[in-house]
This record gives structure tokens, sequence and C-alpha cells, in this order.
């Protein structure tokens, strides 16, 4: 599944769908009387991401969390659990030496706070007779899942939107964290009946998405010199190929967004200048999803290609960005004869992004099924 690398390629493989709404599931219009909400809602949407070390302390038992979920680690509970003390334990060493570059900890809590109030701006305005309130859930540290439910629960919605910080969908990112979600929601007493929920599980090529990118890229091209030749790199975090082979759908995914991007960047993609996707952040020893980040990275400054290298599925500056991106295949692309080395900032608050989160925010809203999806079917797992 997922065909390889991709040059000079036009039009996306799978055009957004928000427009035709061809794909839901789950329709819960009978469960709820939309038509007694119009306005004066009370509106929760809880952003999803996965979370990171707040401090030098926390670096082991957020390894552990991560590594300890079967949605990471396909095993059984007592095979799972001794794997993921000693993964967590054996990597915390490096893991800190990289966090304490970045100040001792990672910045996603805070990167993910600024969009969650820059999003409930976009929303003050579209939907002046509703309060909104943006909640963060953390899948593996604080703000952990469970907490963010308490805190939407008390809060007392009437609606509730979950909006993963994944654009991409895959099992071991989104669907975690729903759910995680799920099991979080049902033990502080929330059901279905008692706020509509709505779950967007992916949107690859939405439209402000797609945009935002090519802005940023555009930017990072110019400041560049607009070099020839030159290359631009989309790099996403890898997957091991079996999770792919299973159906996860996010390298299709991923596929997708690259291409959506390169075509909207078609005055940058003159003669001269290509673009691939790459794979980085492996972990393991399992056989990952290819091409490999420093792989490509390699050959392109052997080549003597400059290089645009841009986070195609984070949408906020974390470790993979400015450790992995930054400092390590920058020093990969000088060793090998690269010269030029642009970094595309992640998406971060970047307007055409939030005012895309803030549509898809509204568009589930509007809708009357409880998932909304990008794909023809909807992403494996996301209805659960
Ligand atoms: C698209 C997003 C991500 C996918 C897919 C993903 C899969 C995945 N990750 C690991 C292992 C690690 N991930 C780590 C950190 C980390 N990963 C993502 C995103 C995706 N992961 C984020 C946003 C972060 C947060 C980083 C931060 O700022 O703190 C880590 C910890 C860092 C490190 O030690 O390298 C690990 C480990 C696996 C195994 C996996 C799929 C199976
Ligand atoms: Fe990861
Ligand atoms: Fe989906």
């Amino acid at each position: 599944m997922g065909a390889g690398p991709l040059y000079l390629q036009s039009g996306p493989r799978h055009p957004a769908r928000h427009a035709d709404r061809s794909c839901r599931a789950g329709a819960e219009a009978g469960d709820w009387p939309v038509s007694e909400l119009k306005s004066g809602r009370k509106i929760a949407v809880v952003l999803f991401n996965l979370g990171g070390p707040d401090g030098q302390a926390a670096v082991r038992p957020f390894l552990f969390n991560l590594f300890r979920d079967p949605a990471i680690i396909q095993a059984p509970f007592f095979i799972r659990y001794p794997v993921a003390a000693l993964i967590s334990t054996t990597r915390a060493k490096s893991a800190r030496a990289n966090y304490a570059l970045m100040g001792g900890g990672s910045p996603l809590l805070p990167e993910t706070e600024k969009q969650a109030r820059a999003l409930e701006a976009v929303l003050a305005q579209r939907l002046p007779d509703d309060e909104v309130k943006a909640f963060v859930a953390m899948r593996y540290w604080d703000p952990l899942t469970g907490q963010t439910a308490r805190a939407v629960k008390a809060w007392k919605p009437d609606e509730v939107v979950l909006l993963p910080l994944y654009p991409q969908y895959s099992t071991t990112t989104t669907a975690s964290s729903l759910k995680a979600w799920e099991r979080a929601w049902r033990k502080v007493g929330g059901r279905r009946g008692a706020a509509r929920t709505t779950t967007v599980c992916c949107y690859p090529t939405a439209d402000g998405f797609v945009q935002a990118h090519a802005d940023l890229i555009r930017a990072e091209y110019a400041k560049a010199g607009s070099p020839r030749p030159a290359r631009i790199l989309f790099s996403a975090h890898g997957l091991p190929e079996k999770v792919i082979l299973a159906g996860d759908p996010y390298q299709r995914q991923v596929e997708a967004t690259a291409a959506a991007v390169a075509e909207r960047l078609g005055d940058v993609l003159g003669e001269g200048v290509d673009w691939k996707i790459s794979y980085q952040s492996r972990v393991g020893p399992l056989k990952w999803i290819g091409p490999s980040t420093d792989d490509e990275i390699k050959a392109a400054s052997e080549a003597g290609l400059a290089l645009v290298v841009t986070p195609i599925a984070f949408v906020s500056e974390h470790i993979e960005t400015l450790v992995e991106l930054d400092v390590e295949y920058r020093e990969l692309a000088y060793e090998h004869g690269g010269s030029i080395y642009a970094r595309v900032p992640a998406l971060g608050v970047a307007p055409a992004f939030i005012d895309c989160l803030g549509t898809l925010v509204t568009e589930a809203l509007a809708d009357a099924s409880s998932l909304i999806c990008e794909e023809d079917q909807p992403c494996p797992g996301a209805a659960a």
C-alpha cells in the first residue's frame, strides 16, 4: 500500500471531499434534537495531540505511557508492560539529552494551547451567539485525556467536537486518542446523549491546511534565495510497515497532502525543482515505511540539491522538528556536501490553518452525523 516517492506530480490523488460530504458514518441525527439548539450553545472543542514531557523527570514516565499503548506496541498486556518498562528506561537517557536541547522539556503543550486560544478567537467571530471553549487532551503526558474529559464534563457543554491535531489519520495516533477519549468520557459519566458529539477523523487535503503549508513553504523558499536546483522534501513521521499493511490510511493520506500542497505551489515548482516525501523518527527494530528522511537528505545533498524541508504531518514545533530536523538532519546535509538546508516552520497558528480548523468545527456542528472523514470509507476505528 502507498506508492513510493513521488516527483513533480500534479493534482491531489484524494481531492478534499468536504463539499460533497460523501463520507459520513454512524449518523446520529435521530439521537439529538439538533433543531432545539441553534444558538446560545455551549460548544466544547477537544484538540488531541500526543503530548510531551514537561521536564527532564517526566521523560521516562512519558516514554512508558507511549510504549504501553497497544496502538504503538501490538502485544498482549503481559508482554507490553515489561517491554514498555525496558524501552522507556533504555531510551530515556538519549531522549533526555534531546529534550535538554529544547530547554529540558517539550514545547508541544504551550504550542497547542496557542492553537486552542487562536481557534477560540476564530470561532467567537463565526459563532457569536454561542460560547465556545477549546480544551487540549494529550495522549501520553499532561493534560492527559482523563483530566480533560473531567474538565469538559464540568463545563457542561451542549455539543462536543473532537478534533485531532493529526491531519492524516493513523491507528497509532488519531484512533488511539479517540479510544482514550471514549473510555475517559464514559468514565466521567458523559454519555453520548449528554452532549452531541461529532468527531473529525482526518483532513489531509482540507483547503486551509494545504494553503497554510503552501504559504509557509513559499516564504521559506524565497528566504533561501529561491535556490536552483532545489528539492522540497515533505518529511512525515514514519510508521512500522506492518501498520500500513494492516490497513492504516496514514501513508496514503500523507501522500495526498504532499500532492495537494505541491499542486498549490505551482508557481514555485517550476523547471528544475522537484519534491519528494520521506519518513523520519524511526524507532525500534521493525521495518518502517520509507524512504527515510536521512537517506533522502544524504542523497539530495550529495547530488548538489538545495533542500527545503517541511514537516507535513506535524502541526506544531516539537522534538522531531526542533531537534531531528533542525539539528540532526541539518548536520547530515552539511556532512554530505549540502550547502542550503532550509526548514519550513510547522503550521502553529498560521491563520489559514486555524481558519481551517474553525471550518472543520463549524462543519461538524452543522452536520447531522457523528463523523467527518475525507476518505471514501471512514478511517478504520474512527467511529468506535
Ligand atoms: C504524525 C504523528 C505521529 C505518528 C504517526 C507517531 C507514531 C509513532 N511515534 C513513536 C514513537 C515516539 N514518538 C515520540 C514523540 C512524538 N511523536 C509524535 C507524533 C507522531 N508519532 C509527536 C507529536 C511526538 C511528541 C514529541 C515531543 O515534543 O515531546 C517519541 C518520544 C521522543 C523520542 O524519544 O524520540 C517516541 C519514542 C512510535 C513508535 C510510533 C508508531 C508506531
Ligand atoms: Fe512519534
Ligand atoms: Fe477519516
